[in-house]
């Protein structure tokens, strides 16, 4: 082989040589870069993480908590359903995969506002369950007296069935006196002379013309307040609930104030009222907190929001008289350092009798009380509970309690209540 030849090959081989390195190291970068960077073809065909199911829209009620400044209370203003979240962005391709489970979280469907039933009317309605439990005084007063004998014996069966129905000793006593002259008068009378004398007597004892209005429209350019008091138990809480649902038939804007701090489900109790019905609660999340610090901060709210009417919730549960009168005073004076009170109204079970007119005497030594809340009036025979106990405090039975039922409170209709007893 010549020089020229022996060059030849040497180059051919060298040649060869650097191609193969070449090869080599691309491939080598090749192997690498298919980790750190994606073509878009590939990228295309790579798992993508899995996409967050959104939120369904927001149609429940949240609480939106303001704080009226006064420190306690805080006001649980339930916001209407809400508009639905803005769109996901997109998904972050550099992000580490999501879990393969997406969760998905299901919103609590919506309780939609309800519309509580306008009071008017109500008491008819609720007539029947007034006359289940107390047409057996108007039974045995009309059997007594159209029995044709009225003998002084006759006499005192018809005072003991009116003292049994709670009437009261006074009041027994001037229907009786005033049912003797009448017999005197127009001799024995049948059924039906009896049934109107016995209306009469019973409507003059119940009162019609006493003002059974409740305070609630804005007076002077402020909220009416309404401080609801009571032993607990009586229904004072399921009351207050129930106010509400009056009031907001008849186009009331409504503050509630939960001010019962001793029980701290009673603050959850009245907020759900509320909710249900679109009305704020005032309240504090902590129990045993000051009740006149949230009334105070209830108030405030009622004022800022300029509603018509705040109605204040307060514990019943006190130990003693004084214990009584201090706290319920000092719920009275925060109050009255930024609104007159316009109404206080007193809860009364009327299935407790004696025991509740002893409540009644006790609470209205302690605030003024301008109205009373007869409730489980549907659970008693009792009914002449009314007549004694606006006798004793001289005030009259503004509202009454005919069930558990949202709407089962109805304003106090003399007319009707007696034609429920004598039916
Ligand atoms: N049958 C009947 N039950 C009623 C009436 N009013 C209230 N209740 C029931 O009485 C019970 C007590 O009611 P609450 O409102 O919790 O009583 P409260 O006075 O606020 O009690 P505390 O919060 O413990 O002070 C509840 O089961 C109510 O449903 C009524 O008019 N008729």
């Amino acid at each position: 082989m010549g020089r020229v030849d022996e060059l030849w090959v040497i180059l051919t081989v060298v040649t060869l040589a650097a191609i193969a390195g070449l090869i080599f190291v691309v491939g080598l970068l090749r192997g690498r870069g298919g980790q750190t960077k994606q073509l878009p073809q590939e990228r295309a065909q790579a798992p993508q993480a899995p996409e967050r199911t959104p939120p369904k829209a927001n149609t429940y009620k949240t609480s939106a908590k303001i704080d009226t400044g006064g420190g306690v209370g805080t006001i649980d203003r339930p916001s209407t359903p809400t508009a639905p979240p803005p769109a996901q962005p997109p998904v972050d391709e550099s992000a580490p995969p999501a879990p393969s489970e997406p969760e998905v979280v299901e919103a609590p469907p919506t309780p939609a506002l309800e519309k509580p039933e306008s009071a008017r009317g109500r008491m008819v309605r609720l007539r029947e369950r007034l006359s289940r439990s107390n047409t057996a005084l108007g039974k045995a007063l009309l059997s007594l007296l159209a029995g044709g004998k009225l003998d002084d014996e006759a006499w005192e069966d018809v005072e003991d069935t009116l003292l049994q129905a709670d009437l009261g000793v006074e009041a027994t006593t001037e229907i009786v006196d005033s049912l003797k002259q009448r017999v005197q008068v127009a001799g024995v009378p049948d059924e039906d002379e009896v049934r109107g004398w016995l209306h009469e007597e019973l409507l003059k004892q119940v009162n019609p013309t006493m003002d059974r209005r409740i305070a609630a429209t804005r007076i002077d350019g402020r909220p009416a307040v309404v401080l609801v008091v009571g032993v607990n138990g009586t229904g004072k809480t399921t009351t207050v609930g129930k106010l509400a649902r009056v009031l907001v038939a008849e186009d009331k804007d409504v503050v509630l104030g939960a001010a019962d701090t001793f029980r701290a489900a009673a603050a959850d109790q009245l907020e759900t009222w509320g909710d249900r019905v679109g009305v704020a609660t005032v309240r504090s999340d902590r129990e045993g907190a000051d009740p006149a610090a949230v009334a105070f901060d209830a108030v405030k709210g009622g004022a800022e929001t300029e509603a018509d009417v705040v109605l204040v919730d307060t514990a019943g549960r006190l130990h003693n008289k004084s214990n009584l009168m201090d706290e319920l005073g000092k719920i009275k004076r925060v109050i009255e350092k930024q609104s007159p009170i316009d109404e206080v109204l007193l809860v009364l079970d009327a299935t407790t009798g004696q025991n509740g007119m002893r409540q009644a005497e006790v609470f209205s030594q302690a605030v003024d009380v301008t109205g009373i809340v007869l409730t489980k009036l549907d659970g008693t025979a009792k009914g002449g509970i009314v007549v004694a106990v606006q006798r004793a405090l001289g005030v009259p039975v503004k509202l009454v309690g005919l069930g558990e039922g949202p709407d089962d409170l109805a304003p106090f209709d003399p007319a009707a209540f007696v034609d429920a007893v004598l039916d």
